[in-house]
């Protein structure tokens, strides 16, 4: 069967790093920076949404996270952040997407009075919400968690993985941290990882996306990071000669061997000039070398871009099949911060089955 767009969006996806501030409508950025008296750079959704995506090409992760400033800004008040929560919901059911753990930092969200607490519980009402609404008849549905990160430059770890602890039987499922990577290394938030082992708590960390193979070996080997978020740098440590023999450092055999999973976002690492292009992704190595991929979408409203595009757009630069997909989408749910026995009925109950049915 020809694979086409279609059939890879009905196919069912699974998504580990989506950030709930690098996702939304560009209509309701329009819409609640009215209400809030924000300013934006751009009046109409077409405009807005090439704005962001734009001002996000721009080869460097600081000026990247530049444009986070007109959706944070505008997830301010407890009603906001759950239609953002809410929305992002219906736009990952209506991509295919059958299991999401969706990250942002509630530190960002208290501009206007909110406590870290109503922050979460907001995000919790959209996601529920959400997963409500996108129950069908025939029984479709999607479940979605939260991450909680914490910003990197910033201090507020600690209570932030207080907090991941506290709601982690209330739809948080793990902690994460996120920002500049370039002068912020995760070891300075170690207190904050080691209290999360300590309570038995899941983690990621944005690591070798920016920044090399020291950031890696620092969130794996000092902080002990379940998952890396991008990851991508691992690279550095695998030699490819030219007769096509791979020869992998200890670090890359490290995270090949533990099956350490690897968070990739192809489309953001374009943008941030992480990678040159998808055709030049080193996902094509990893995924040839049997790493624990993933694919991802990081931002879908900075990078335009959606789980099918991410997938589609692997299809296209790398002929990958249904049998790809499943088996990303599988190693995605394996790596999931969801309890065992409910990835395995997501593994058995819903995508083996899904991509049966295609
Ligand atoms: O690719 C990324 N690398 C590092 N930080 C990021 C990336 N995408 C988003 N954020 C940061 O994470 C915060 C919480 O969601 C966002 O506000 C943004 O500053
Ligand atoms: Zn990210």
């Amino acid at each position: 069967m020809e694979l086409t767009r279609e059939l890879v969006r009905r196919a069912p996806k699974v998504l580990l790093h989506d950030h709930l501030d690098g996702g939304l409508r560009p209509g309701t950025v329009l819409d609640l920076a009215a209400r809030a008296g924000h300013a934006l750079p751009a009046g109409t959704e077409a405009e807005l949404a090439a704005w962001f995506h734009e001002a996000a090409d721009s080869g460097s992760l600081e000026r990247y996270l530049e444009t986070f400033q007109h959706t944070v800004g505008v997830m301010q008040s407890a009603e906001a952040i759950t239609r953002v929560a809410r929305e992002c919901v219906e736009d990952l059911a209506a991509d295919g997407v059958v299991y999401a753990e969706v990250r942002y930092a509630p530190e960002q969200h208290v501009e206007q009075g909110l406590s870290l607490d109503d922050v979460i519980a907001a995000v919790a009402e959209g996601f529920a919400q959400g997963m409500d609404a996108a129950r069908t008849p025939a029984g479709e549905r999607i479940v979605v968690r939260q991450l909680l990160t914490a910003m990197r430059h910033q201090a507020r770890s600690m209570e932030i993985a207080e907090l991941a602890v506290a709601w982690r039987d209330r739809g948080v499922a793990g902690f994460d941290i996120a920002g500049a990577e370039a002068g912020y290394p995760p070891t300075r938030h170690l207190d904050a990882f080691e209290y999360l082992q300590r309570e038995n708590a899941h983690f990621t960390i944005h690591a070798g996306e920016a920044f090399g193979l020291p950031s890696i070996w620092q969130a794996l080997q000092w902080c002990g990071a379940d998952r890396l978020g991008h990851g991508v740098r691992i690279v550095d440590d695998i030699e490819v000669a030219d007769d096509g023999t791979v020869t992998l450092g200890r670090l890359a055999a490290y995270v090949r061997d533990k099956r350490i999973p690897l968070e990739l976002c192809p489309a953001s690492n374009v943008q941030t000039g992480a990678a040159t292009s998808i055709a030049e992704h080193p996902i094509g190595l990893l995924t040839r070398l049997r790493f624990r991929v993933t694919v991802n979408t990081d931002n879908r409203l900075m990078s335009r871009t959606s789980m099918t595009d991410e997938m589609w757009s692997l299809v296209e630069a790398f002929g990958y099949g249904l049998d790809d997909l499943r088996w990303f989408t599988v190693n995605a749910m394996k790596s999931a911060f969801l309890p065992f026995d409910e990835r395995i009925a997501l593994i058995d109950g819903v995508v083996k089955p899904g991509y049966a049915a295609l």
